[in-house]
């Protein structure tokens, strides 16, 4: 039986509370694309594409121009034959399709990690966010200069309550003597759950013997962004931490599928999508998210 499926789509524009402010730059307002699906029998299903083309996925502009070309009447075999080109895309039609007739629900057994903000904002945030519930927050670093973080960190480390766990996210800009600089502090400090890609991706290499050398996990973020890139880390060797943003990373039923086959570490992270793109990447934190590791899905990221 072939399905066929009416299809729309409609652009949006948010602005960020407060930018994100990481190694890659200053980033102010989300944009992306809602799409959405309905059977013969009206049965809806809608979708998120919420592309980060400077973290490796597709361009805004090539999902759009992707959602141009398709017809106002797509099939299944349309839905699964979106090219890895296009990993934002993949998801969202994908998770457009698995919603359809199926109400939106929020997961209830997640825990989640709380994004404090770069630079010396952190000491003033977590707490805010600690009676919010939070237990585990992520702070940016290789952002300013390592002397003035590493100071931040030993101050925000000395408040945290013990059982707080802080995750390091360095999105690539460290260099090699500074990883093993932040590694080696790390390895002396409880809190830290994991440093999050210390190098940028073609230190690949390099990661491997640090994850080897020191005592403090790792987790490759933008090394795994998509789909491909997650299997050839895993092929090269990677056991370590991988972060999988589900916006970006293609199919959720290959996804499911790999992750399951290899029992890998995954946190699952948030590219800061809208309800609907949340709601699909949370089902499949809840589903693969391994007991002890809370989402990056933070909420509030947003003024409409
Ligand atoms: O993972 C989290 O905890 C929050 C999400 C996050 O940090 C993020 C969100 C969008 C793009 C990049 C990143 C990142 O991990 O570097
Ligand atoms: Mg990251």
């Amino acid at each position: 039986m072939v399905r066929i499926f009416n299809f729309d789509f409609r652009c949006y524009r948010r602005r960020f509370l407060q930018p994100l402010v990481t190694n890659h730059g200053v980033w102010r307002i989300r944009e992306g694309v809602i799409i959405h699906l309905r059977d013969a029998g009206g049965n809806c299903g809608w979708g998120e594409i919420a592309p980060i083309s400077w973290f490796g996925s597709e361009t805004l502009e090539e999902a759009i121009d992707f959602c141009r070309q398709l017809p106002g009447i797509i099939t299944r075999e349309m839905i699964f034959s979106i090219p890895d080109t296009l990993p934002a895309c993949q998801f969202a039609f994908e998770s457009a399709w698995e919603a359809m007739g199926n109400l939106l629900r929020y997961p209830q057994s997640l825990r989640y990690s709380g994004l404090l903000p770069a630079g010396d904002g952190a000491l003033s945030k977590w707490k805010p966010l600690w009676e919010q519930g939070y237990r585990a927050f992520k702070w940016k670093i290789g952002v300013g200069e390592f002397s003035r973080e590493w100071e931040i960190f030993d101050l925000l480390t000395r408040s945290l309550p013990p059982t707080a766990k802080l995750r390091l996210d360095a999105n690539g800009g460290l260099s090699y003597e500074e990883a093993k600089l932040w590694l080696g502090i790390c390895d002396h400090v409880s809190h830290v759950e994991f440093l999050e890609q210390p190098l940028p991706i073609p230190e690949l290499a390099a990661m491997l013997d640090l994850s080897a050398s020191f005592q403090t996990a790792i987790a490759l973020d933008e090394s795994v962004a998509t789909f491909p890139q997650l299997q050839y880390c895993f092929q090269k060797g990677w056991r370590g931490i991988f972060v999988i943003k589900p916006g970006i990373a293609g199919y959720p039923s290959r996804l499911r599928q790999f992750c399951q086959q290899h029992h890998i570490d995954a946190v699952f992270s948030s590219v800061f999508e809208t309800p609907i793109g949340r709601q699909a990447a949370l089902q499949l934190a809840a589903e693969l998210s391994p007991k002890n590791r809370a989402v990056g899905f933070g909420v509030n990221h947003f003024i409409n």
